[in-house]
């Protein structure tokens, strides 16, 4: 491989200099430090990636990615004789095991997909050639990544004027990414052209995505931010403050469904009512043309704590009390303006313009 490669990696998910471990920062720490994290093993990568350590639908499928490549290589270094179909019997294994780390975010499954199909392409080369080919891959899906979010950013930007106010939710900048981000990029690319837009981000209750992460990022960007609570998006949208509001995605189905964190769908809603365009922005990995609908999307259910105890000094309600705690929901296709991708700004009807960016003929799909 290309040793130079490495140094374009974005910061929040590297492999390390020897190409033995990979780099994230625990995202868990932002804002109040910026600490690094080692990932050896697959334990290591499965936990940093239940514990959202390293999360954001692109960011989890680039560090699955590169998981895939360490864990090749823990299997080659504990068995160097390894023959190819123990080899890659072995790895599927660990594969499905990391896979099982978070269910909604179709970008693990496609990334981890993506590393298979590469080894399963190599069945003559060597163990070593085959580590040097999966380190390549990983690479590659990162540096396809930036190239991603570079267009995005882009397309999203054309839709924006110089002044907007602008509604988030959760985080879909660059440390969900690996530049720039997708929900975000179009606000940074702006502000690296002179724009000034004014950010409204929501705080995103229970992990407060939002909070920690959104307004951190948009701050040090220079971007003009304030950070609401959840509950007062409405207020702000009827305030006349709000011009556009841009979201990230987890999952997008081929009707136009799109699965993102928790919140999102009542911001849809509300954005409907006020005649604000609602666009979610999003790589067409994160498309995943075995839904039809939303419906077939699996929403992740996580524990108690984080609404009751999590980032707080403090119970914030009684341990014996229920939660439901589903991490994300579905925006119905009807609320969305647009869908931009890496590939052009889609516009309803989806069904129509998500197959056109797999090669059929449409013409409602925008693209510069
Ligand atoms: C560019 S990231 C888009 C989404 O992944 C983001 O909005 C989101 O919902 C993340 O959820 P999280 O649970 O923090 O991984």
């Amino acid at each position: 491989m290309q040793r130079d490669a490495r140094f374009l990696q974005a910061e929040n998910v590297r492999l390390s200099e020897n190409g033995d471990s990979v780099i994230i920062i625990d995202q868990t720490q932002l804002p109040g430090a910026v600490k690094y994290l080692e990932l050896r093993t697959d334990v290591d990568f499965y936990d940093a990636i239940l514990k959202l350590k390293v999360r954001g639908a692109p960011a989890i499928g680039i560090c699955a990615a590169f998981g895939y490549y360490i864990m090749a290589r823990r299997i080659a270094e504990a068995d160097p004789v390894c023959g190819y179909e123990e080899f890659c019997h072995r790895l599927q294994d660990r594969k499905e095991y990391l896979n099982s780390s978070r269910p909604t975010a179709v970008n693990l499954s496609w990334a981890l997909n993506r590393m298979e199909e590469t080894l399963r392409n190599h069945e003559e080369a060597s163990l070593q050639e085959i580590l040097e080919i999966l380190e390549e891959e990983a690479i590659a899906i990162q540096q396809e990544d930036i190239e991603m979010c570079r267009k995005i950013s882009g397309y999203g930007l054309s839709l924006l004027k110089d002044g907007d106010g602008i509604l988030t939710h959760c985080n879909a900048g660059p440390l969900a990414t690996s530049v720039y981000g997708t929900g975000l990029g179009p606000l940074i690319l702006g502000r690296e052209q002179g724009m000034n837009f004014h950010v409204y981000s929501d705080e995103t209750r229970p992990l407060l995505q939002g909070a920690r992460l959104t307004s951190y990022e948009l701050q040090k960007a220079g971007i003009d931010v304030t950070l609401i609570c959840d509950n007062m998006a409405s207020l702000v949208m009827k305030n006349g403050w709000i011009q556009a509001c841009l979201v990230g995605c987890d999952r997008v189905a081929m009707n136009g469904d799109v699965a993102n964190k928790i919140g999102t769908s009542g911001v849809a809603i509300l954005a409907k009512y006020y005649g604000i365009p609602f666009y979610v922005l999003g790589p067409v990995s994160t498309i995943d043309r075995t839904c039809s609908t939303g419906a077939d999307i699996p929403i992740e259910l996580r524990k108690p704590e984080e609404i009751k105890e999590m980032f707080y000094e403090k119970p914030m309600a009684l341990s014996e009390v229920k939660c439901y705690n589903p991490a994300f929901d579905v925006t119905d296709h009807e609320l969305i303006t647009a869908i931009i991708t890496d590939r052009g700004i889609c516009r309803p009807p989806y069904t129509q313009s998500l197959a056109a960016l797999f090669g059929v003929e449409t013409p409602n799909r925008s693209v510069e």
